[in-house]
């Protein structure tokens, strides 16, 4: 069965992805995906240095990500522009990952798809578990991890679909709003009713 993880930004879904690969299930991560396709010297950076400019890199030559966050989750018409450049690239590696994990034998996998469904990826997966949090507890926990001020958390936030939209579209939702041992409960739970483990 491949799964399809997603949620809103900070809801929690690499937290409950960690928690899956210690019940033994395979992750294939888009964010971590999304940092190897702009490592230095591949196309898709570029592509970034052409239309954002040479100064979106670092002296190093890496991509200056802070820069970029602020100009993609402020900007709309340049989140749009980041996307096109980036989410193919993305697709084809996961796709790459996924195939890969099953060749070698894993019965299910497990996709970390943070905009599943602003990208319209629900076919890409059989099942879609959605980690939702109340926006209180999302611009808290975004605001700490992120050092961000408000604002700049709720620029993010809003730069994704309402989780409540993600939660209609979800075969099983797991609220991540109190501590972790009832996370990892509700998680068990799903995965042992769709008979992953
Ligand atoms: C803009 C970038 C450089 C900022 O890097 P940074 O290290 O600060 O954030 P990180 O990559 O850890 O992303 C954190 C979260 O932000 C959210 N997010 C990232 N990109 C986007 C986007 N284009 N639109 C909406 N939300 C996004 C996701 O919830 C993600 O989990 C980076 O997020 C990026 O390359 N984004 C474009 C690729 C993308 O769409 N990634 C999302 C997964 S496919
Ligand atoms: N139940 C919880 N109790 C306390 N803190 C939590 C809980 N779940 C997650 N967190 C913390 O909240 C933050 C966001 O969680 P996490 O990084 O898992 O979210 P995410 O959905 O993967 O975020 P992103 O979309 O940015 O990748 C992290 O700092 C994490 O440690």
């Amino acid at each position: 069965m491949i799964i399809g993880l997603t949620g809103s930004i900070a809801s929690g879904k690499s937290t409950v992805a960690k928690m899956m690969k210690e019940l033994g299930l395979p992750i294939v991560d888009a964010d971590v995906v999304a940092r190897v396709v702009v490592e230095p010297g591949t196309e898709t950076l570029g592509i970034i240095a052409q239309n954002f400019g040479e100064d979106i890199l670092l002296e190093d030559g890496n991509l200056n990500r802070a820069k970029l966050g602020d100009i993609i989750f402020h900007e709309p018409a340049k989140r749009k522009i980041l996307n096109d450049i980036m989410h193919p690239a993305i697709r084809a590696e996961m796709i790459r990952q996924r195939d890969a994990l099953l060749a070698a034998g894993e019965k299910h996998v497990v996709m970390d798809i943070p905009l599943l469904f602003e990208s319209k990826l629900q076919h890409f997966v059989e099942r879609i578990l959605v980690v939702s949090v109340k926006e209180e507890v999302q611009l808290q926990r975004l605001m700490e991890r992120n050092a961000l001020s408000k604002e700049d958390a709720l620029a993010r936030i809003h730069s994704q679909l309402p989780v409540s939209v993600k939660e209609k579209g979800a075969h099983a939702v797991i609220y991540n709003n109190e501590k972790l041992e009832q996370t990892k409960e509700q998680l068990e739970k799903i995965l042992t009713h769709w008979e992953v483990i």
